[in-house]
C-alpha cells in the first residue's frame, strides 16, 4: 500500500474507550494529528462519540485544520498527506454528510451494529452520493461475508470484541484468507503496540494496522518516534 514495507499506519485520536477508561483525557487534538501526519500516518482516525470516548466533531475539524497547516511548513512534504476517518457509531445518512463537513475523508461502517440493508444503503451513500469509501468493520466470518456481499473494498477487522471487549490478535490473521485475492484492503484493529505486531500482519497480506492506544499514551515527544519505530 504504500513504501513503509507495505503496511500503513492508520492512527486515532482516542481519549477514552468503553473497555479502557479514560486513556488521555487531555489530549490536544489538533497537535496530536500534527505528529501524527508528520511522521507518517496514512490515516486519522479521529473519535467523534462523546459518551464513552469523549471525543467530539470538533475534535475533528481542529485535527483535520492542524495537519493540513502542518503541511504549509516547509520540509513537511516529506510524507503524503494523510485521509481522516471519522470514528463513530455511524446509523444515520445526516452523520455522514456531517463527517464530510467536519473534515472527514470517509467513516467507519461496524457491520456488528446495522441490519444488512442498512449497511448496504449507508455503504451505497457514502461512496455514491459523498465519494468516500467508508472502512467496514467486522469481527466474524459472518459479518466479513456480509461486508464482501455489499462490496466493501476496506475492511477493517476488529480484534477486540465488541461484546466483551477481549482482544485476540489472531481475528484479524483468520479472516485474512476470506479476502485474498480481492480488490480489498484488509486492516487489523486494536490491540497492536508493537514493531512486531505489525510484522505478522504484513505477511499475511494486511495492507493497514489501526493504532489507538498505544499511540495516546505514548509519553510527551515520544510518539512520533513511536511511529517511525512501528512502519520502519
Ligand atoms: O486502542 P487500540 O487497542 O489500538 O484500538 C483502536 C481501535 O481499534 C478502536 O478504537 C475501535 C475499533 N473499532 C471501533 C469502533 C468504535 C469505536 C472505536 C473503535
Amino acid at each position: 500500500m504504500d513504501e513503509t514495507g507495505g503496511v500503513s499506519l492508520m492512527s486515532e485520536i482516542k481519549r477514552a474507550s468503553p473497555s479502557k477508561g479514560d486513556i488521555a483525557l487531555s489530549a490536544n487534538a489538533a497537535s496530536q494529528a500534527q505528529t501524527y501526519a508528520l511522521s507518517g500516518a496514512s490515516v486519522i482516525s479521529v473519535l467523534t462519540e462523546p459518551t464513552w470516548f469523549k471525543g467530539t466533531l470538533l475534535d475533528l475539524r481542529l485535527a483535520r485544520t492542524a495537519a493540513d497547516a502542518a503541511y504549509i511548513k516547509p520540509g513537511s512534504q516529506d510524507y503524503e498527506r494523510p485521509a481522516f476517518l471519522r470514528k463513530d457509531f455511524i446509523f444515520d445518512e445526516y452523520q455522514i454528510d456531517e463527517a464530510r463537513l467536519y473534515g472527514a475523508d470517509t467513516v467507519l461502517l461496524i457491520v456488528a451494529m446495522l441490519s444488512q440493508d442498512r449497511l448496504s444503503a449507508l455503504y451505497n451513500y457514502s461512496v455514491q452520493v459523498r465519494g468516500m469509501e467508508p472502512l467496514v468493520e467486522v469481527n466474524n466470518a459472518e459479518e466479513m461475508q456480509r461486508a464482501l456481499e455489499i462490496g466493501a473494498k476496506v475492511i477493517g477487522v476488529n480484534n477486540r470484541n465488541l461484546h466483551d471487549f477481549n482482544v485476540d490478535m489472531g481475528t484479524t490473521s483468520r479472516l485474512a484468507d476470506m479476502v485474498s485475492g480481492k480488490d480489498v484492503v484488509l486492516c487489523a484493529l486494536s490491540g497492536i503496540s508493537t514493531k512486531e505486531d505489525v510484522e505478522v500482519y504484513r505477511k499475511q497480506g494486511v495492507g493497514a494496522v489501526l493504532v489507538g492506544e498505544a499511540l495516546m499514551r505514548a509519553p510527551e515527544g515520544q510518539t512520533g518516534p513511536f511511529i517511525k519505530n512501528l512502519l520502519g
